[in-house]
């Protein structure tokens, strides 16, 4: 049975590489430096393919990949539907957050009851966070330099994910509200976990022995 993981470049592939090593899978080239979009490994059963973050629910979901790495956000806005999401990885950790411009009076704004224009990435997150504080938003959806948002008008505010806080600082923003905490999981197609139980179980269990707590 073939097995086919999909894998998102950046700080994802560069986290799992553990984890694959510890499942004796040794990728054949890194991603960065090649355009190719399905990389083999050491493992001739064993394949893997690269694709935007974001993308990896949908590729595991439609039974493209059978196994993939996605961050919790990611998986939040795609909904989880077909995925079975056995384990978290703890690996790519950051903090869903709210932030606003270095002197905009968020509480204020909350508690006067207008309208915040809210700019993300990540309209499910956001959509709810307000939701349950009861404020409302008009939520404005992009695909990333949220920071520029409050900067320019275009937003009061942005739902965003924060690690160093190193980006918030360099462009005037402040955090004001922690949503959640966010790590990637493993997420498997659950049909294939059935059809190839063999090949998937000692991948999950290697994986599992392998986090870092
Ligand atoms: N600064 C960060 N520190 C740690 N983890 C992060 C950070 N930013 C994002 N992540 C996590 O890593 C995952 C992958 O992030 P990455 O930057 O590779 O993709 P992206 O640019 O967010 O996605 P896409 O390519 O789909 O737009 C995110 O979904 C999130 O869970
Ligand atoms: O708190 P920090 O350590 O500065 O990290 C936060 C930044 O990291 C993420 O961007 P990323 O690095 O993924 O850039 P991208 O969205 O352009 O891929 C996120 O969207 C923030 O902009």
């Amino acid at each position: 049975m073939t097995l086919t993981i999909a894998l998102s470049k950046g700080r994802i592939f560069e986290e799992t590489l553990p984890l694959l090593a510890a499942a004796g899978i040794v990728p054949a080239e890194a991603p960065e430096s090649s355009r190719k979009l399905i990389i083999g490994t050491n493992r001739p059963d064993v394949k893997l393919v690269i694709v935007r973050a974001s993308d990896v629910p949908t590729y595991v979901q439609y039974g493209a990949a059978d196994l993939g790495i996605a961050g919790r956000d990611v998986l939040i806005e795609h909904g989880g539907a077909g995925l079975y999401q056995p384990l978290d990885l703890n690996i790519a950790k950051c903090k869903m957050m709210v932030a606003v411009e270095n002197g905009f009076d968020y509480e204020a704004a909350v508690k006067h009851g207008a309208r915040l224009k809210v700019a993300t990435k990540y309209p499910q997150i956001a959509r709810e966070h307000f939701a349950a504080k009861g404020v409302h938003v008009d939520i404005i959806k992009l695909y990333g330099s949220m920071e520029l948002a409050p900067l320019v008008g275009l937003a009061d505010a942005i739902v965003d994910l924060v690690s160093t806080g190193g980006t918030l600082k360099a462009n005037n923003l402040v955090a004001v509200e922690h949503i959640i905490d966010i790590s990637s999981r493993l997420v498997v197609n659950q049909a294939a976990l059935k059809l190839k139980y063999d090949t998937i179980q000692p991948v999950l269990d290697a994986f599992a022995g392998a986090v870092q707590p």
